[in-house]
């Protein structure tokens, strides 16, 4: 199976990183993108197939992903339009905002899967939600989804859900990067270096996390867990909720919901 990308930008790259390190054969890796200085030495690094149009990718590839901004999608498609195969291909748009309608509307009643990833596939770690236009068992939808549990979870869930989950998942990476940082920051803050502030933030969110998925507990219940009677935990715990804590969290997702329907 060939995969194609077109447009190699930040996400493109980490979905790419993160096959090649799940064993995908850069052979089978197609790549066009706006400007060749940008990519030209990933693209030989990671042993991919450098194209010479979107085109070429469009005609070559059996999972076709537009990974390209969302202003300039729908010009994107329909230059490749002509160049796409018929129903045995799919067309893949990780493309934020952007619903199967809008691109069935471009492109014909093609095979399309709407996916929002996030930068951990890089690592195998992806957190990645499918919407397809027809069934999922059948093989080119197979084919996509299949590109995407290679590098990380995968839900399959309504188009009507793609903002909450773009903010939950797309964009929470950074959130949770920021949550790190603001850890790794009062360390700093008491005297340790940041880089072992870092570590130790990074591991805790790591172990947390781990917690959450294994233990198959409500975080709530979790939390309860390591707040001792009169103990430090709690007394922190408060005061990061009366400094706003869950409504900053909860302010920030609505705002970035808010983006995506705007835009
Ligand atoms: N960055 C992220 O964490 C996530 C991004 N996305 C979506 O992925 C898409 C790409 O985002 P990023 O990679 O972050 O943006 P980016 O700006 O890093 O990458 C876009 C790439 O498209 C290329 N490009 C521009 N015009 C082109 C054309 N005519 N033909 C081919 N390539 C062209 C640019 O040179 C650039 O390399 C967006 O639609 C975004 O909504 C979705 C989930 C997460
Ligand atoms: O910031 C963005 O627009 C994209 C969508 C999800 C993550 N990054």
């Amino acid at each position: 199976m060939k995969v194609g990308f077109i447009g190699v930008g930040n996400m493109a790259k980490a979905i790419i990183v993160g096959l090649r390190k799940a064993g995908f054969k850069g052979e089978n890796i197609l790549v066009h993108s706006g400007h060749l200085a940008h990519y030209q030495a990933f693209a030989t690094e990671q042993q991919l197939v450098i194209e010479e149009s979107n085109e070429a990718v469009a005609s070559k590839a059996d999972v076709v992903i537009l990974a390209v901004k969302p202003d300039i999608a729908e010009k994107v498609l329909s230059s490749i339009k002509s160049e796409l195969r018929g129903t045995s291909q799919l067309l893949a748009s990780v493309v934020s905002g952007l619903s199967i309608a809008q691109i069935q509307h471009v492109i014909g009643q093609r095979p399309v899967l709407r996916v929002m990833p996030n930068v951990n596939v890089e690592i195998g770690e992806g957190m990645t939600a499918l919407a397809a236009s027809g069934d999922l068992q059948e093989t080119p939808y197979k084919d996509g989804q299949k590109v995407f549990e290679r590098v990380g979870k995968v839900m399959v869930i309504s188009e009507t859900d793609f903002p909450t989950f773009s903010a939950i998942a797309g964009s929470a990476p950074a959130y949770a990067y920021f949550f790190i940082d603001a850890l790794s920051r009062a360390g700093v803050k008491y005297g340790l270096t940041k880089e072992a502030a870092t570590d130790i933030a990074a591991q805790v969110v790591n172990g947390s996390a781990q917690m959450v998925l294994q233990a198959n507990e409500n975080p709530a219940a979790l939390i309860d867990k390591v707040s001792s009677p009169g103990g430090t935990t709690v007394a922190g715990f408060l005061a990061m909720e009366e400094a706003g804590f869950m409504t900053a969290v909860v302010k920030g997702i609505d705002a970035t919901i808010a983006k995506e329907r705007e835009d």
